[in-house]
């Protein structure tokens, strides 16, 4: 049994401007031990469709979907019952680690008192539970750091310093959102090294929210590509990189800086997220993409193998490392076809391509 399976998940806001459909349908799953990377740029959905594993969607609602964590469906969890996991076997870490911690109380405080709302231990041994977890996270000198306030860490150190709240309760699952936002490259590949080791060596999972393909390629084996509360592409990191189906995917590509990385650049995606009140019809890419046709202005494109043109139906695929992608391209109803192609310059060998 998978540990988490998400099948279409559809988050509603009701606000003045109208409905804003935050997720629409979204279904995957994640294995114990897996880092899955939820990837798309800001307002795609990824805070919203991950803050839903808890229960928190705050004003919206979560207007359709299942949500199985461990075989426990979660949307008909009482709140007291939500609280209790939530509280031990799946916790998220928010993407502003200053504001995880309250500045007046000093940061060792903190990660004990968490500790000790989950579990009836003692002050001391929480606070040697929280030596071992700041000292897991790589904070130098924990028992002199511990009685430190939030504004004495630099941004690295309170970004692992929240990594270790969310790691209090030894969760199964680690929701981080955003978490090497604001951090410098040398602290960034830190912090995404210390991810892995955590996964791998606790076999415990991790689903990354971020708009940085970059960091998803770093730590994640596979990942979703989020537009506008649709999934449009899943696929291990790799191939997601090397040979992305979809041209939105393809354009984040563009956004990215690559250093040291001899990749040709494909153009930067055009335009912007749309609003999310008035969503356009068919596929919800299509007035930025430069292949769109008629029939995508239309139709909405299911998420298809890419391989086969095979639908994907159900959440039991979500979980392999089939390469899905939500283009009219896979159902071969495209004239023109997709053409941009992705090279590894100094490679003899070319993926991607002219999809035709
Ligand atoms: N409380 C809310 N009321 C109304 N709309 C909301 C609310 N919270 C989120 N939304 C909308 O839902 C959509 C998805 O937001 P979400 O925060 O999940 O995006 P995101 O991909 O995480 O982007 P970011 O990285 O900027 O947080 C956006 O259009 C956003 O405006």
């Amino acid at each position: 049994m998978a540990l988490l399976e998400v099948e279409s998940l559809t988050v509603d806001f009701y606000t003045d401007a109208g409905v804003v459909r935050a997720v629409d349908g979204l279904s995957y799953r994640l294995e114990r031990g897996e880092t899955f990377g939820i990837v798309g740029e800001s307002g795609a959905g990824k805070t919203v469709a991950s803050l839903a594993l808890l229960g928190l969607v705050g004003d919206g609602e979560i207007v359709d979907g299942t949500i199985r964590f461990d075989g426990r469906e979660l949307l008909s969890c009482s709140p007291s019952e939500l609280r209790a996991i939530r509280g031990n076997r799946l916790s998220m870490s928010f993407q502003n680690a200053a504001a995880t911690f309250n500045p007046v109380y000093t940061v060792g405080e903190q990660i004990a008192e968490t500790i000790r709302a989950h579990e009836a231990v003692s002050r001391r041994t929480a606070r040697e539970r929280t030596l071992d977890l700041l000292e897991r996270v790589e904070i130098a000198a924990p028992a002199s750091r511990y009685a430190d306030y939030p504004h004495e860490f630099s941004g690295g150190m309170l970004q692992r310093a929240a990594v270790a709240m969310a790691l209090a309760c030894d969760p199964d699952l680690l929701i981080l959102d955003e978490p090497t936002t604001g951090l410098d490259v040398t602290v960034q590949a830190q912090l995404l090294e210390l991810l892995e080791t955590l996964a791998r060596d606790d076999e415990m999972a991790i689903q990354l929210v971020t708009h940085d393909l970059g960091v998803v390629a770093a730590c994640c084996d596979r990942a979703l590509v989020l537009y506008a509360g649709d999934a449009v592409e899943r696929a291990p990191v790799e191939e997601l990189f090397y040979d992305p189906k979809h041209p939105y995917t393809a354009g984040l590509m563009a956004s990215i800086p690559r250093i040291g990385d001899g990749r040709d650049r494909l153009p930067p995606i055009p335009g912007s997220m749309p609003d999310p009140v008035d969503r356009p019809t068919g596929c919800r890419f299509h007035p930025r993409c430069p292949y769109a046709e008629a029939v995508c202005a239309t139709r909405d494109p299911p998420l298809l193998e890419a391989d086969t043109g095979r639908p994907v139906t159900d959440v039991a695929s979500g979980g392999s490392d089939v390469h899905v992608a939500a283009c009219h391209e896979y159902a071969g109803d495209l004239d023109g076809g997709l053409e941009y192609e992705v090279r590894i310059v100094g490679e003899e060998e070319e993926t991607g391509g002219d999809r035709r």
